[in-house]
């Protein structure tokens, strides 16, 4: 039996692609083999010695601590896109919000009273003051161009907006799907000067933290609304406030409410609700739990953050699935381990990805608990299991 904790509110659907005759699955529970999460913070959190994988049931990784799983050999998975269209159509909505003035207009009309004749002339005399601006020919900048970014890149063209994009890690997979209507910025700084709509579609990383500054809300149009449908901290809420109260930026829609932003008339703040589709969700959650399954059963890598992809088609024999620093000689040592234990290697994959390595090894018969001690004993090997 694996067991997998879980945290957070994990579609049934992905929960149903972990059998119980050989998943046991809770939210609370001893020597997990592997963690199964959303937004969950797994920062300082103990990692259990038992943990073999962990699976985000979404795209960003910045609630766990990914470094450290690295050393410790553990994959941790994601689910590229799987959310991307979820988030596409509340940015398209925040676009939406933030041009007609609806929140506000909204809650101007639930609180009006008296009968019907009164609300109408209260209605016809006070519409002016909600009166916004149309999205066709306004022009959109796209920053991240990623599964999201890419999607609503492409929905903004379909309203008529100009789109301009900036991307210095664009993928071919992403520039396949971006309509050539959109322009391409030569920096960041060239992209937030330019645009009247900006969205940010980025992780949140060491890079990218509190990349909308003081500065360069600046350089931004006078009265452009900035959209952060991405992470908190990318955004430095006191300056998008200062910027606010001057009227420098028109709006801040954002699906990470901060205590300064809660209130802010100008600002329209969502409970980070950008994936919370019945689909999103259970898109997500099969995802993660078909890779987790692949590799608690198989080995097999798909789609994790930290290691290489690595998936080799199961033999008769033995597996075992090993983790190791990008270092040489690895397979050289771990093979002669093999051969001193006079083991037969039926098939064998090795990748590597940055500073990790990962390699599958079938053998012909059982792997003696000597051997693979040994093998775990091999400077530069991360984790090592028989699968
Ligand atoms: N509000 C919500 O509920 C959700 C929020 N998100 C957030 O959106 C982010 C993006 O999600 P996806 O598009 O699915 O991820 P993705 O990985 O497909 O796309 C991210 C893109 O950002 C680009 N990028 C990275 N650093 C950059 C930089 N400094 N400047 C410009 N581009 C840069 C990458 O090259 C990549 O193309 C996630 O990391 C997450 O933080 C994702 C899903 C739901
Ligand atoms: O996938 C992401 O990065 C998200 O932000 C979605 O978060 P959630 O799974 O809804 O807690």
């Amino acid at each position: 039996m694996f067991k997998v904790l879980t945290y957070d509110n994990i579609s049934i659907a992905g929960l149903e692609r972990l059998p119980r005759d050989r998943y046991e699955v809770a939210s609370e529970i001893q020597h997990p083999d592997a963690i199964l999460l959303r937004s969950h913070n797994l920062h300082g959190v103990p990692i259990p010695e038992s943990v073999k994988a962990v699976g985000r049931a979404g795209a960003g990784v910045n609630n766990i601590p990914v470094a450290e799983y690295s050393k410790r050999g553990v994959p941790v998975f994601n689910a590229p896109g799987a959310n991307a269209n979820a988030v596409k159509e509340l940015v398209i909505a925040g676009m939406l919000l933030a041009a007609r003035n609806i929140c506000a207009a909204w809650d101007f009309a639930r609180q009006l009273e008296g009968d019907d004749e009164v609300i109408h002339h209260q209605v016809e005399k006070h519409k002016k003051q909600f009166a916004g601006f149309e999205l066709a020919g306004k022009t959109l900048g796209v920053l991240g161009l990623g599964a999201i970014g890419v999607k609503v890149a492409n929905a903004a063209v379909a309203l008529g907006m100009h789109v301009i994009g900036y991307d210095p890690l664009l993928t071919v997979e992403s520039a396949w799907q971006l309509s050539s209507s959109v322009a391409r910025a030569a920096s960041i700084d060239d992209l937030i000067a330019k645009v009247d709509l900006l969205t940010l579609h980025v992780p949140l990383n060491d890079q990218t933290r509190h990349l909308v500054n003081a500065a360069r809300i600046g350089i931004m149009k006078k009265g452009a609304v900035l959209l952060n449908f991405s992470r908190a901290g990318i955004v430095d809420d006191a300056s998008v406030c200062n910027a606010l109260n001057t009227g420098h930026l028109t709006a801040y829609v954002t699906d990470f409410p901060s205590r300064v932003m809660l209130k802010h008339p100008r600002a329209i703040v969502l409970p980070h609700i950008g994936a919370s589709t019945a689909e999103a969700e259970e898109n997500c959650a099969v995802f993660v739990a078909d890779r987790i399954r692949d590799f608690l059963e198989n080995g097999n890598i798909r789609h994790s953050v930290n290691f290489p992809d690595v998936v080799m088609p199961r033999t008769e024999g033995i597996r075992l699935g090993i983790a190791n620093e990008n270092v040489p000689n690895m397979v050289g040592q771990i093979s002669s381990a093999l051969a001193d234990a006079n083991l037969n290697i039926l098939d064998l994959l090795n990748k590597s990805r940055g500073e990790l390595a990962y390699t599958l090894i079938d053998l012909n018969s059982e792997v003696p608990p000597e051997t693979l001690e040994r093998i775990r004993a091999i400077k530069g090997v991360l984790s090592a299991r028989v699968i």
